[in-house]
């Protein structure tokens, strides 16, 4: 079993509620990520947000990235900060980059907005583009690459800004299984990097979500009551399912996909 201790609180959800039109779309959201110390070892972390289409994953995907306040509630980041639009690095689900300027130019631009980069934006390119594998695609228009080349493009772009926290809207969703196996490292590669990124994901994919995450949330609804709530909590480090090659394989994993696919 792996040792690990998870310490203080870097994001909180605290009893956020969201309406439109009087209907409630989610109900009392209670949270919290705290950053994982193992010994020896440092690292960021991945989060999974799992539920059902429609049950509310992009509607609690923008109040956490502060683009949207919730009807009532709060969510707070680090040193209890209110989360603000800018704080978290967003990827959307469609990559969304300046289609009007070369990958080079975007990723400049966010470059340029992270001061522990100052004078060394362009070396910093190069290397993000020779880690990401994208070296010869950065004099080019989002419209001249590939989708996974945009993806790529896409968290570079927001690994550039510098935020501690990615938040990433159904990264795997239309990736053939090559691909998404290449998603799937890469993402691990991001929350290992020295910075301690702590990725949180939204997907409906539970497999892939498990395969990749230290921590699940699961959103689901709840018997004769309102809106989507946070169901259940899974520390799958705890159940030794974290950092372990070929999981898919394990008895616990296909324990953990029916546990969560009967919750949902
Ligand atoms: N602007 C809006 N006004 C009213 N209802 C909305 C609005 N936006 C979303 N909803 C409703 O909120 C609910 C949750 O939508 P949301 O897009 O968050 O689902 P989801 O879990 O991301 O689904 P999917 O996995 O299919 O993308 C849906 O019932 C949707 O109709």
């Amino acid at each position: 079993m792996t040792t690990h201790t998870k310490e203080e609180i870097i994001l909180k959800a605290e009893n956020v509620h969201l309406e439109y039109d009087n209907k409630t779309i989610l109900r009392n959201i209670n949270f919290s990520i705290k950053n994982i110390v193992r010994p020896g070892m440092e690292q960021g972390q991945v989060v999974s947000l799992i539920g059902r289409s429609g049950i509310g994953k992009t509607q609690l995907f923008k109040l956490l990235s502060g683009l949207q306040q919730p009807t009532s509630g709060h969510i707070h980041i680090q040193n209890d900060q209110p989360v603000r639009a800018g704080d978290m690095g967003v990827i959307f689900q469609n990559y969304y980059l300046f289609e009007w300027r070369t990958i080079h130019q975007s990723l400049m631009l966010a470059a340029k907005q992270n001061p522990a980069l100052k004078g060394h934006e362009t070396d910093a390119i190069k290397k993000s583009a020779a880690d990401f594998e994208l070296t010869d695609h950065l004099q080019k228009y989002p419209q001249q690459l590939s989708g996974g080349q945009r993806q790529r493009a896409s968290i570079i772009q927001q690994l550039l800004k510098g935020s501690d926290f990615l938040l990433l809207d159904e990264p795997f969703s239309g990736l053939d299984a090559c691909v998404l196996d290449k998603v799937v490292e890469l993402l691990l590669q991001v929350s290992i990097s020295d910075e301690l990124k702590t990725l949180v994901i939204v997907s409906h994919d539970i497999a892939t979500a498990i395969a990749i995450s230290d921590t699940v949330f699961i959103l689901g609804k709840e018997k004769d009551l309102p809106g989507a709530t946070i169901k259940k909590e899974i520390d799958l480090i705890a159940r030794d399912l974290a950092w372990q090659k070929n999981i898919k394989r394990e008895k616990a994993f296909l324990e953990t996909v029916e546990e969560i696919k009967n919750c949902l």
